[in-house]
C-alpha cells in the first residue's frame, strides 16, 4: 500500500485528499479493502498447472486477462502526463481500458496515445449524464469516433457523495475537457453540480438507444437493479460502490457482488470494483461471479510515483501475482474458477 505522507509530497494535500477519500466517516472505504479477506481460497493440489491461461470473455471478446483500468477523474493531478500514462500502461499489459468522462486528456488523444503503444488495443467510455445533455451526446459521438467500444454509464452519482476532506481543503481543478479548458479552475462541488439528478431508466434507454455501441451500467448494488439493467438492455453490470465515495456504508463490491451473480450471472457480463489490489483479490471475484474486475486507486498511486511505467509495474504485479494464485490454487485457466475456491474466513 501506499505511504500518504510520501504522496502528500508528490501531489499535495487537497489533489490527495480528492484521489484517496471517500464519503462521510469513511466506512465503505475501509470496508472495500477489508472485504477482500474475508474470503478465504480453498487451493486444490496435484493438478498439472504448467500453462496458465487467465483469460476472459467480454462484451463476447476474448480478453488477455481480467483486469481493467477503472474510469478515474483529473489524472493530471495525479501527475502530468495524466491519462495518458495510465491508458499507456494498459496498452502495454492488454488491459480493457475506461476512459472517465471527466478526463484530462480528449478521448481521441487517448485512443492515438493507446494505438501508437499496441495497435488493436481496446477501450471502453465511461459516461455521465449532464444536465446539459448536449454536453454528454458530444462526449459519446467524440468516443464513438475515436473507437471506443463501449459506452459505461455510470448511474451511482446523481449528486456527490459528502466527501469531508474536499470540504477541508477546498480543492480546485484546473483542466476538464468536456467543459470549456479554457476557464478559471472550479471546485469539485461546481463540477458535480453538472450532474442531473433527474436521471431514471428512461433517459439510459435514450442514451443506449443513441449511443451507437453496447452499454455497460457502473455502480449497481442491488439484484433487483441488476434484473432491471438487464431488462433495460445493458450487455455489462459493474457492481461498485464507486471507490467508497458517494454512499458511506453501503455493502463492498465483492459482498455486493455474490446476490448479484446469482440474480443475473450468466445473462449478462459481470464487474466487480472497490479495493483491489492483489491478483488473489481479481481471483475471489472470479471465483464469485465476475467476469473482470476494475482497479482505480491502487493503479493511480503507480502513476502519481512514476507516471506510465508506474502504473504499468502495478498491472505487471497485479497480472503475475494471478498468475501465481492461479497455479497455488491448482485452477490453471482463470474461466474455471467457480465458488468451490473461495469460501468464508473467520476473521479474528
Ligand atoms: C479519484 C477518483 C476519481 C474517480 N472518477 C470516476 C469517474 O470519473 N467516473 C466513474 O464512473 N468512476 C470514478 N471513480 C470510481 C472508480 O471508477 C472505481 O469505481 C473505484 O475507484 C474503485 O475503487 P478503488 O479505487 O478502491 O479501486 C473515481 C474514483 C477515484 C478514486
Ligand atoms: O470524484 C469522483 O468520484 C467522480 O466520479 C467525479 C464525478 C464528477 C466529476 C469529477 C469526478
Amino acid at each position: 500500500m501506499s505511504d500518504p505522507l510520501d504522496l502528500e509530497a508528490l501531489i499535495g494535500p487537497g489533489a490527495l485528499g480528492y484521489f484517496a477519500g471517500g464519503a462521510g466517516s469513511e466506512i465503505t472505504l475501509r470496508d472495500n479493502l477489508a472485504s477482500w479477506s474475508r474470503y478465504a481460497l480453498h487451493p486444490r493440489v496435484l493438478v498439472d498447472v504448467s500453462e496458465r491461461d487467465l483469460g476472459t470473455t467480454l462484451l463476447g471478446r476474448y480478453r488477455p486477462h481480467p483486469v481493467v483500468v477503472a474510469p478515474m477523474a483529473y489524472q493530471k493531478h495525479a501527475h502530468e502526463v495524466g491519462e495518458l500514462g495510465t491508458a499507456e500502461a494498459a496498452a502495454r499489459t492488454e488491459s480493457l481500458y475506461v476512459l472517465s468522462s471527466q478526463t484530462t486528456t480528449s478521448p481521441p488523444d487517448v485512443a492515438r496515445a493507446m494505438e501508437a503503444v499496441a495497435p488493436g488495443s481496446d477501450r471502453w467510455f465511461q459516461l455521465y449524464v449532464f444536465r446539459d445533455r448536449a454536453v454528454s451526446h458530444d462526449l459519446v459521438v467524440q468516443a464513438r469516433e475515436s473507437g471506443y467500444e463501449a459506452l459505461v454509464i455510470t448511474v451511482d452519482f446523481p449528486v456527490a457523495g459528502w466527501r469531508e476532506r474536499d470540504r477541508r481543503t477546498g480543492f480546485t481543478v484546473e483542466h476538464p475537457v468536456a467543459l470549456n479548458p479554457s476557464g478559471p479552475p472550479l471546485t469539485t462541488e461546481q463540477l458535480f453540480a453538472m450532474h442531473d439528478p433527474s436521471l431514471t431508466w428512461d433517459d439510459i434507454g435514450e442514451f443506449a438507444d443513441a449511443a451507437g455501441m453496447p452499454v455497460v451500467l457502473k455502480g449497481i448494488l442491488r439484484p433487483d437493479d441488476a434484473e432491471r439493467a438487464v431488462d433495460s438492455g445493458a450487455a455489462g453490470i459493474i457492481v461498485s460502490n464507486h471507490g467508497g465515495r458517494q454512499l458511506d456504508t453501503t455493502l463492498s463490491g465483492i459482498d455486493a457482488l455474490v446476490p448479484i451473480a446469482q440474480a443475473v450471472g450468466g445473462s449478462v457480463d459481470l464487474l466487480v470494483d472497490g479495493g483491489v489490489t492483489r491478483g488473489w483479490d481479481v481471483a475471489k471475484a472470479l471465483a464469485l461471479g465476475a467476469d473482470a474486475v476494475l482497479i482505480g486507486r491502487h493503479l493511480l498511486w503507480g502513476l502519481a510515483r512514476g507516471g506510465a511505467q508506474g502504473a504499468e509495474d502495478v498491472l505487471r504485479q497485479v497480472l503475475a501475482e494471478l498468475d501465481s494464485t492461479l497455479a497455488l490454487l491448482g485452477c490453471p485457466a482463470a474461466a474455471d474458477l467457480d465458488a468451490s475456491y473461495v469460501g468464508p474466513r473467520a476473521v479474528g
